[in-house]
């Protein structure tokens, strides 16, 4: 395909983005991250709340990484949680460099899809359409739906898939590891394939300590992930730091004799275990991070904030 000489870009000529995956229920976006990412995070992370894990898995393309954002399916909401879990999946689109449009071409442009579309325009990033399930639908239905789809919407390029066989899922990698901006990788090779893990264990932490003392600590006071480990017994050894602003933070963090970070590191052990059904040995540290907030790098680690696609 057209974008196939993009390999040759020189090692230092890396790319990085961000790609939001937007689409009703049941569109395929988690099988299609699967396909993209070729790793277990993915298929771990589908059973935890989405909201939780805002990078759902890193691909690798060439010189490219492509850091794929995670949202809630997209559907009329009736109730208050609902309208939180669309707004959420909106905001993950308007962060992303890119955001592809996933639609089960079996369903075509039913009411569910016509809404989606019409609130495309407000998304500022690239579009791309991307028709899944083609392994059951055939042809012409598919070029009318793709015909359709581009007379009221503005995409870059339409993409016709099987998330499930894997067909043509290539191509969508090639493609967008050409699109997404010129810059740094946001992570080190050698933490792609557990970064999301990380990411989500530092914000089960991170839920347990605000749970324990969220009228004692700042909100932001934080988590990081510095080590994980997969020991040769099939468990994992997590080492977390808790960042905090204050010498008199530290002391009620770490509580009398210990028992506040004990209890914290218990109830967050017991969850990130269940999550990745093993053993896990979690080991919490507290230190003093003065004047840490002001360092976006560091936020975005944490995946606390998405960096905006303006580069
Ligand atoms: N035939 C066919 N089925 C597919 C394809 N992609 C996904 N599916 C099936 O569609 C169903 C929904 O797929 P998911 O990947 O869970 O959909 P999702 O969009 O992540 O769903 P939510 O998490 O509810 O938003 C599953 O039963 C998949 O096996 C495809 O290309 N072809």
């Amino acid at each position: 395909m057209s974008e196939s000489n993009e390999h040759s870009t020189p090692e230092t000529q890396t790319r990085c983005g961000f790609v939001a995956l937007i689409g009703a229920p049941n569109a395929g976006k988690s099988t299609l991250i699967n396909a993209l990412v070729e790793s277990k995070v993915s298929i771990v992370s589908h059973k935890v709340q989405t909201t939780r894990m805002p990078v759902r898995g890193i691909a690798i393309e060439g010189a490219s990484q492509l850091i794929f954002i995670d949202t809630p399916g997209i559907f009329a909401p009736k109730r208050r949680l609902d309208r939180a879990m669309v707004t959420s999946a909106w905001s993950g689109a308007h962060d992303a460099d890119l955001t592809g449009l996933l639609i089960d071409a079996r369903k075509g442009l039913d009411a569910e899809n016509e809404a989606i579309v019409s609130k495309l325009p407000d998304v500022s990033g690239k579009k791309f359409l991307l028709l899944n399930k083609v392994d059951v639908v055939d042809k012409p239905a598919l070029l009318a739906l793709a015909t359709a789809l581009n007379e009221r919407a503005k995409f870059e390029t339409t993409f016709m898939i099987s998330a499930l066989t894997g067909d043509g899922v290539a191509d969508v990698r090639t493609w967008l590891a050409g699109q997404v901006p010129l810059g740094p990788w946001h992570y080190p090779e050698d933490q792609i394939s557990d970064a999301p893990m990380r990411q989500l264990a530092a914000e089960i932490t991170r839920e347990k300590l605000f749970h324990r003392l969220h009228q004692e600590l700042p909100y932001q006071s934080t988590v990081e992930t510095e080590l994980w480990k997969e020991m040769k017994d099939g468990s994992v050894r997590i080492e977390q730091t808790i960042y905090v602003e204050r010498d008199s933070q530290k002391k009620i963090v770490i509580g009398k004799g210990g028992q506040t970070l004990k209890s914290i590191g218990a109830d967050a052990r017991k969850e990130i275990s269940s999550i990745i059904e093993g053993p896990v040995h979690l080991f919490l540290f507290v230190k003093v991070r003065e004047g840490w907030g002001d360092d976006p790098e560091r936020y975005r680690e944490m995946g606390l904030e998405f960096p905006r696609g303006d580069t």
